[in-house]
């Protein structure tokens, strides 16, 4: 009988995970692949996470923990590997030969339009290295519907020199976000899982039972739960830039359209999104792209929703300028502060950040560019980097909110000479101040500031009583 939970029974699949007789490897230890291997070994006791980065396995491997703003992951970390539940390491081939679950967890990025599946392919040569019969592999990266089927399972018999039949291949997408990880993988939403085969969505099943409080969805197949995963994402593209193209009806209709919106999502068949300065991440602007690259089918909304997302930073850079110019200053030579350079709000990544674009539009414009965040240092994106505190003691002529850190709310801005002020999330208050302020949704008449989607979302978010 093989060693692995391929082709094992309900009730030998309970017991092998509980009693860690299935041994699990994650590669892949960063925001989401680290929550997870922590998590699995709570549950079952016997996980190896590999990573390509020495530091990252060096500083897992003593307990410590490089993903930050992840409530409870420090702890969580230190106590699995104190208990020799969680070990970490680069060999990932030793790894795999040990293991008898391999969890896929590493970036699926895109480069000219194209998914780039390099990096998991990488990970299937160090898998398939190390595969024998009856063990599992699972993905948890997002991947164009239909990878599991059409790449992976031929890419890990080629390298293995198994038959398909002797191992089990699931996707099982990531559901979780930054922020909440341990709260989303223990059980925040349902669970989707789809096989290659029947055998192997029982397998993975059982293993997603031992960590997750919620419902465990098995649905028809891989492509299926890949799937799943992608429409969320393109369902949130398409949705965020028809709240932007909204957003920007706002002057012209003489509305704040944020406040529309938000009037409008009292109705249980509409849920806009937020409007704002564009979509960052190396998630949400990704997705559209596994499916519009390889789909014959014309993707006319998913296109045009991309487009209009992607023309979000330039658009807002482009409105600064014409506000500047309506206080009858240039954008050429202004010098402008930006705010908030990562993605969203408490996460350090950058990735495809709709402050980067804002930022290459000002100066093809001619304008000085500063920056603050305090999470990330700006001198690496080419701007001069300007700390919170010291705002107040410099000349701006304009300032720029890309993305509201929590930290900004200490800005003292009637401390502030007159600016123009772009404020790119209805974060700000500036009544009281003489600084002539826009939006991008809308800044006629009386704009009662609601409250945000991404500050509902928060984890820590308390309506106000
Ligand atoms: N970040 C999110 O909010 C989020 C949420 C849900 C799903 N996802 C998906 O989860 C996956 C991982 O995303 P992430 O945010 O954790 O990425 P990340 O960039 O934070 O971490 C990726 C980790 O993988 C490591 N790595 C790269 N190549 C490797 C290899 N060949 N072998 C082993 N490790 C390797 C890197 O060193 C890094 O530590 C992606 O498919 C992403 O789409 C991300
Ligand atoms: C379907 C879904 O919810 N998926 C979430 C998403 O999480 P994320 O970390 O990528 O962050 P988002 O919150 O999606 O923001 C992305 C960018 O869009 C901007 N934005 C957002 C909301 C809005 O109303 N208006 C906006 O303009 C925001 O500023 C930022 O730049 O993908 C993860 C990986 O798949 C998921 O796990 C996670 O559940």
């Amino acid at each position: 009988m093989s060693r692995g939970p391929y082709g094992a029974s309900e009730e030998r699949l309970r017991e092998g995970f509980h009693a860690g007789e299935y041994p699990i490897a994650v590669y892949g230890l960063g925001k989401m692949g680290l929550p997870l291997a922590a998590v699995f070994a709570e549950a079952t006791g016997a996980v190896t996470g590999v990573d390509v980065d020495p530091s990252v396995v060096e500083t897992v491997a003593t307990g410590d923990c490089h993903v930050t703003a992840e409530p409870g992951l420090a702890d969580l970390v230190a106590g699995q590997v104190e208990g020799g539940r969680l070990t970490a390491t680069t060999d990932g081939e030793r790894a795999a030969r040990e293991a008898t679950v391999h969890v896929v967890i590493v970036p699926t990025l895109v480069s000219g339009g194209e998914p780039d599946l390099s990096t998991v392919e990488a990970v299937l040569d160090v898998v398939a290295a190390g595969l024998s019969p009856g063990d599992l592999v699972i993905a948890e990266s997002t991947l164009p519907p239909g990878t599991c089927r059409d790449a992976i399972v031929p890419h890990l018999a080629a390298g293995s020199g198994l038959e398909p039949a002797e191992f089990g291949v699931a996707a099982c997408p990531e559901r979780t976000a930054s922020g909440t990880a341990l709260r989303d993988i223990r059980g925040a939403y349902p669970k989707v899982v789809g096989g290659v085969d029947e055998v192997s969505a029982r397998a993975a099943s059982a293993l997603y039972r031992e960590v997750s409080n919620n419902e465990i969805h098995v649905v028809g197949d891989a492509a299926t739960a890949e799937a799943v995963k992608v429409f969320e994402g393109v369902y949130r593209d398409a949705n965020i830039a028809l709240a932007n193209e909204l957003g920007l009806l706002g002057d012209e209709l003489g509305i704040s359209a944020r406040e529309a919106i938000a009037a409008a999502n009292a109705i249980p068949m509409c849920d806009l999104h937020d409007p704002g300065p564009g979509v960052g991440g190396h998630c949400i602007p990704n997705y559209p792209y596994f499916l519009l690259a390889g789909s014959e089918t014309p993707l006319e909304v998913i296109r045009t929703a991309r487009t209009r997302n992607e023309t979000m930073p330039a658009a807002t850079a482009d409105a600064f300028a014409d506000e500047l110019a309506a206080a009858g200053e240039e954008v050429a030579g202004a010098s402008v502060l930006v705010l908030g350079l990562t993605y969203r709000p408490g996460v350090a990544e950058t990735r495809r950040s709709p402050a980067l674009g804002v930022i290459d539009r000002l100066e093809e414009l001619g304008a000085d560019v500063a920056a603050c965040d305090p999470l990330v240092d700006p001198g690496e994106f080419g701007v001069r980097p300007v700390a919170v505190g010291e705002i107040p003691d410099q000349e701006f002529d304009g300032a720029i909110l890309v993305t509201p850190q929590t930290e900004f709310e200490t800005i003292e801005w009637k401390r502030i000479d007159p600016m123009v002020v772009v404020d790119g999330r209805d974060a700000l208050d500036l009544t009281g101040t003489d600084h002539r302020c826009r939006t991008l949704a809308g800044s006629v008449g009386d704009r009662p500031r609601v409250v945000s989607r991404a500050e509902r979302e928060a984890p820590d978010y308390l309506p106000d009583q």
